[in-house]
């Protein structure tokens, strides 16, 4: 049995990707990632605006009817995902995680950019563009980042680029919704606990909390920490890939999404 508690709201350390001194943003960059795994990224081009158009956008698709979005349900990796059909920690006994999720593949490969689904354009004019523009925004920020990041492990900052680690299938996108419904007595997560699989993770909220993140994944009981959502700014976290790469000097630090009676929108 894991026995959880949660302690206070955490201070993630706050990245600018706009310095003008990538050295010293490089050096916090490792300090947060050999830390927590976990920090803020704020200056990274994608406005607010922008992120709560994309927000709205996402909604109108998660409240349309079962039926038209059963019509995309996933394949191939993309398209939607029904309540409780993915339960990210496997060994947990619930009947899946409370959320819903749409996964767009990547744009940027023209042999597979086919298999991405989408809603028709008579029912969302507007949600294609706007998950296309968001897409490139990210990736635009993430692969910036990932110079910082190879110049943090005093390589090249071009290290990613030139080792293929950003050839396709480069990015997924993923758009989430949680009902965020508190259940009963027992723990139900909204994305139950687990450390993600790639080489980085950017997490977009619109401002609902619940995330919270377990810096010690083999200590017991285990301590679960809250990550405040500070406005504007994107979360990023080293995934498994990463900390393999690193002789886990990076940390891909165990984290999940918990209910807290109110509605919650994130990308990923
Ligand atoms: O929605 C969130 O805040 C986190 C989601 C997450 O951790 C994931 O999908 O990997
Ligand atoms: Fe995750």
């Amino acid at each position: 049995m894991t026995v959880t508690t949660t302690t206070t709201t955490l201070n993630l350390p706050i990245i600018d990707l706009s310095s003008p001194d990538p050295i010293s943003t490089a050096n916090s960059i490792r300090q947060a990632c050999v830390e927590y795994g976990f920090f803020y990224l704020v200056n990274h081009g994608v406005d607010e605006d922008f992120m709560k158009q994309a927000f709205e956008e996402s909604a109108k698709f998660f409240s349309l009817p079962i039926q038209h979005k059963i019509k995309l349900n996933r394949k191939e990796y993309r398209g939607y995902t029904p309540l409780y059909a993915e339960k990210l920690d496997p060994s947990s006994l619930s009947k899946g995680d409370p959320k819903e999720s749409f996964y767009i593949g990547p744009l940027t490969d023209t042999t597979s950019v086919h298999l991405n689904q989408w809603p028709s354009e008579e029912l969302l004019p507007n949600w294609r563009p706007t998950m296309e523009s968001l897409f490139w925004k990210i990736l635009s920020a993430g692969k910036e980042l990932l110079s910082l990041i190879a110049l943090s492990l005093n390589l090249d900052e071009n290290y990613f680029e030139k080792i293929s680690a950003l050839n396709k299938p480069e990015a997924f996108l993923r758009l989430l919704r949680y009902p965020g419904e508190l259940g009963s007595s027992e723990e139900i997560c909204g994305a139950s606990p687990h450390s993600d699989y790639g080489m980085i993770t950017l997490l977009m909220t619109n401002g609902v909390p619940g995330l919270q993140i377990c810096k010690e994944k083999l200590k017991q009981p285990q301590v679960w920490e809250d990550v405040s959502h500070v406005e504007g700014a994107i979360i990023v976290n080293i995934g498994d890939m990463m900390e393999r790469w690193t002789n886990c000097v990076y940390q891909s630090t165990l984290h999940r999404v918990m209910p807290t009676g109110k509605e919650r929108y994130s990308t990923v």
